[in-house]
């Protein structure tokens, strides 16, 4: 069984964050050791929310105790998404690198939450540049939207050649494999939505219908890194991956976005991430 140290957010009511990705790891088979980095009511999309970011010490308190059980050299990877703060930060790069040293083959993959194309930014100041200048370096495996690819890539991105530049520059600066999630471009159909992977070997486009959900969600990205990373976990190379992710992601909004119930979510999900009803293929694009 491959096992992953999830360090994420956790809210009591919701879906993002470690509430978004543990599910789908451990219906994929996967052992998900999660670490919480902050403890809120509700995702901070509301405007308003209680609870606290965790402090590093804790975190770094809570690595200690399950390294002393030996966890460590058991991950296959560290997959880490909403930071909380700069100190955190440093404590999950820190982190990643500790198991990488007790496990050589584990692999760290950064989703770099920091912000949406409707949202701005969403996190607190000095996290983005930091994520830029430590994790993304540290990083193997990378999986921004397409907000956080132009910014940590230093670019506008139009066209689905920006956005390949962006993912080989982030590549030129460490990750192996950058996943781009809700890509949005000027040569591309209005009503359709796009995830693009790029690694050595080449990049893969795949589309799927762009669904009217009002609100937009929250934490799908957070789904899609933690079914992303299953899949490649699970030996799958990077398209079949993404295809994987992509199904199971447009299955869950599919049955579930127009319907609306939480339950129904969860129940539609359950399948959805084992045997979706519904292929997307996708393209090489390099
Ligand atoms: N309106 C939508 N219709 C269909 N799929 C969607 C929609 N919004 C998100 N998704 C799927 O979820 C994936 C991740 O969403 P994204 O918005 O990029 O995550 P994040 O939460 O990190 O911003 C997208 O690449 C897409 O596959
Ligand atoms: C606490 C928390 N964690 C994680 C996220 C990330 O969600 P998403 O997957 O939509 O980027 C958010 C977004 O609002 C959040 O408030």
């Amino acid at each position: 069984m491959k096992t992953v140290l999830s360090i994420q957010s956790h809210v009591a009511y919701g879906y993002v964050g470690n509430r978004a990705a543990v599910f789908p790891l451990q219906r994929l088979g996967i052992d998900a050791v999660a670490v919480n980095t902050v403890q809120f009511s509700n995702h901070t999309g509301y405007g308003a929310w209680t609870g606290q970011v965790f402090t590093a010490e804790h975190i770094a308190e809570i690595v200690d105790g399950i390294a002393a059980r030996e966890v460590l050299p058991r991950c296959d990877a560290v997959l880490s998404g909403y930071m909380g703060d700069v100190g955190l930060g440093r404590v999950i790069v820190d982190t990643a690198a500790r198991v990488k040293a007790a496990n050589p083959q584990a692999i760290y993959c950064c989703d770099p939450v920091m912000g949406d194309v409707g949202r701005g930014f969403f996190v607190r100041p000095g996290l983005p540049d930091f994520i830029k200048t430590h994790a993304v370096p540290a990083a193997d495996l990378l999986t921004p939207n397409q907000f956080e690819l132009e910014f940590l890539a230093d670019r506008p991105i139009a066209t689905l050649d920006d956005a390949l530049a962006a993912t080989a520059a982030l590549r030129a600066r460490g990750p192996r494999l950058v996943l781009v999630t809700s890509l949005t471009r000027r040569d591309a159909a209005a009503d359709r939505i796009e995830m693009l992977v790029d690694d050595a070997d080449g990049a893969w486009l795949v589309e799927t219908p762009r669904l009217a959900l009002e609100p937009p969600p929250n934490g799908s990205g957070d789904a899609v890194a933690a079914l992303f990373l299953a899949h490649y976990l699970k030996g799958f190379d990077p398209r079949e991956a993404l295809e994987q992710a992509a199904a199971a992601i447009y299955a869950i909004f599919d049955v579930t976005g127009r319907m609306g119930t939480r339950e129904l979510q969860l129940i539609a999900a359950q399948d959805a991430f084992v045997n979706p009803p519904q292929r997307f293929t996708a393209t090489r694009v390099r």
